[in-house]
């Protein structure tokens, strides 16, 4: 099988969750076909699996000129995959999204080697548009994404195995708060959290706080704690979580943005949360994966655009003092989760091989 896609961990996580139950559960030999700049470079070799690296440029959110440069190198980047699956020779190539998924879903569709797409989100992005129509199968988390495709089947999103193994919180106990801006961080939450933190901290004196920030923004954002006059004994600050699992099981509340895994893991892991969605994903497609929670009773919403201290302030002092609104709004959460994610879309992807 050869996994095509990355770039941020809303592509990369899941794919990984799909490559271990394929090798696990179908004894499938497994490989990734990725590019240099996305999280794929460092998560898949320490989750044991070969990774290829092709070169595709951006094409959101940069200049004309780099837009250009992508279009123009776009051919060579699906040349460089025909060579990689003419050496690796797949049953399967399966397309997770992000730069690496689209040229090598056109080079697999090129050579006929079968195609399973999958897609988290309601609207697709451009790598899974263009080939949409084209895939034998995909894999997709809302029932009104399956227009893209063909032969699409909701099977929602893949989540570590882990997620669903936390068991609900107990009342009474000292509070934990996870305050997470997905892989690139939020800057929203790196910016408001460290002025509401010494009221927050005052209010539940036995709160402890873990703030995940973005690769980029650990040192600011500790620097803004710093100045604020936050210390460091009950607050832990850093780029990046690897055991994410851990950290939803230790804590009882969870405030974060609204990508498709980050909302799937809070229904895996049956975990109140406050929503904050990030405005610019493509067609709000974050405000909508929040506001069914919303409509659920599973989490809070806040939009960024009417986000103050004085809101978040209040939202997360009103959870973290209601035991009884926060379990229920775990058990809510759960109810939305896909725990057979991760076996059906290995399974489609078996089916296509044999
Ligand atoms: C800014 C942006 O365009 N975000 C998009 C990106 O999400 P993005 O990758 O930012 O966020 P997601 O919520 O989808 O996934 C983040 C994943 O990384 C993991 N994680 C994160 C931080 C950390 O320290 N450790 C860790 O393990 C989370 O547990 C989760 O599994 O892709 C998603 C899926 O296509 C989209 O829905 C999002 O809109």
């Amino acid at each position: 099988m050869l996994i095509a896609g990355g770039g941020t961990g809303g592509h990369v996580v899941p794919a990984l969750a799909i490559a271990r139950e394929l090798r696990d559960t179908h004894g499938a030999e497994v490989r990734f076909v990725g590019t240099a700049r996305g999280l794929e470079t460092r998560l898949v070799p320490e989750a044991g699996f070969p990774l290829e690296l092709i070169k595709v440029g951006q094409l959101k959110n940069v200049s004309l000129a780099t837009r250009a440069r992508t279009i123009f190198d776009l051919p060579l980047g699906v040349l460089r995959c025909v060579e990689l699956l003419r050496s690796f020779r797949p049953n399967v190539v399966v397309g997770v999204g992000g730069y690496a998924s689209g040229p090598a879903m056109m080079a697999a569709i090129l050579l006929r080697v079968p195609t399973l797409a999958f897609e988290p989100n309601a609207v697709p992005g451009l790598a899974n548009r263009l080939v949409g129509k084209h895939v034998n199968a995909a894999a997709v988390n809302l029932e009104e994404t399956t227009k893209y495709f063909r032969n699409a089947r909701v099977t929602g999103t893949p989540v570590r195995p882990e997620f669903f193994a936390i068991a609900p919180k107990i009342a009474g106990q000292p509070k934990r708060l996870l305050v997470f801006g997905a892989s690139q961080g939020a800057r929203v939450l790196n910016e408001t959290m460290p002025k509401i933190m010494g009221r927050l901290l005052k209010k539940f004196p036995e709160l402890t706080v873990v703030h995940q920030t973005g690769a980029r923004h650990g040192q600011t954002t500790s620097a803004a704690y710093v100045h604020a006059g936050i210390g460091f004994e009950r607050l832990t600050v850093t780029p990046y979580l690897d055991d994410m699992a851990a950290e939803f099981a230790a804590a009882d509340l969870i405030l974060c943005r609204g990508g498709a895994s980050s909302v799937a893991e809070v229904a895996a892991a049956g975990r109140a949360a406050v929503l904050i969605p990030f405005p610019q994903a493509a067609d709000d497609h974050q405000r909508k994966n929040a506001e069914a929670f919303v409509a659920a009773g599973a989490a809070e919403l806040i939009v960024e655009a009417e986000l103050t201290e004085e809101r978040l302030l209040g939202v997360l002092s009103g959870l973290l003092a209601d035991d009884r609104r926060r379990i229920e709004m775990g058990q809510r959460a759960r109810a939305l989760a896909h725990p057979g994610a991760v076996r059906e879309i290995a399974g489609i992807a078996a089916g296509l091989a044999s």
